[in-house]
């Protein structure tokens, strides 16, 4: 069972690391692995399960936030819409990769948090606002999905934990609210 003491903060080296690609089929190891991010999502979206476990809220996690530096991710984004139980996204993915993106950017009106780092970083992290990505399943299977706006944007924060990048290195130093033309600002 994952908790927040699993999750390692800014400054620990591995989080600049890039990480390793998993063998396809994962290991059995892995696909366990990659259950347990999945677990800890769901969880953390739990009030009672969070408050319980003091858990902080995540859509997404990145294998290297473990201190595990492999390819691995798991995105699970809510509806939104207490009517509607289903997930916009719900996946574990195994060496996941940007195949495309779209010309047009989008950010978080609200910025991004990151449970790795515990302070807020306030600015716009101005990301590709549709990609087409490519990852293999547990089963090894692989998959190829567009995706647009919410959960184009976790997507692509938690394949940068992939790479060494933190959410923060896309905020502009001199102002971090600063919008080029044509961002889409999602809110
Ligand atoms: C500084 N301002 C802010 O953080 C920020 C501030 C306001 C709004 C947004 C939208 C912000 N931004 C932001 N909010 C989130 N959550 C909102 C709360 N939610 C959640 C929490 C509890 C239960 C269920 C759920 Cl669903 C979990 C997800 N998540 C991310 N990110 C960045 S991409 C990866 C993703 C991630 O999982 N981070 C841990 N950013
Ligand atoms: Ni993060």
């Amino acid at each position: 069972m994952i908790t927040m003491d699993d999750i390692i903060r800014e400054g620990h080296p591995t989080l600049r690391e890039v990480a390793q690609e998993v063998p396809v089929p994962p290991t059995p190891e892995e696909v366990a692995l990659g259950q347990e991010m999945m677990e800890f999502l769901k969880n953390s979206q739990d009030p009672v399960k969070s408050e319980e476990m003091n858990l902080r809220g995540g859509v997404g996690l990145a294998a290297p936030q473990l201190n595990i530096s492999k390819r691995i991710i798991a995105v699970h984004v809510p509806s939104g819409d207490p009517e509607n139980e289903e997930p916009i996204l719900s996946a574990v993915m195994y060496n996941p990769k940007i195949l495309s993106h779209s010309v047009q950017d989008a950010c978080l009106g609200e910025g991004e948090g990151c449970l790795s780092v515990d302070r807020e970083v306030p600015g716009y992290v101005v990301r590709h606002a549709k990609i087409t990505l490519s990852y293999y399943d547990s089963e090894g299977n692989k998959q190829k999905i567009r995706l647009k706006n919410y959960e184009a944007i976790v997507v692509q924060h938690e394949i940068d934990h992939l790479n060494g990048v933190m959410f923060y290195d896309h905020i502009s130093k001199e102002n971090p609210f600063a919008l080029k033309d044509g961002v889409l600002v999602i809110d």
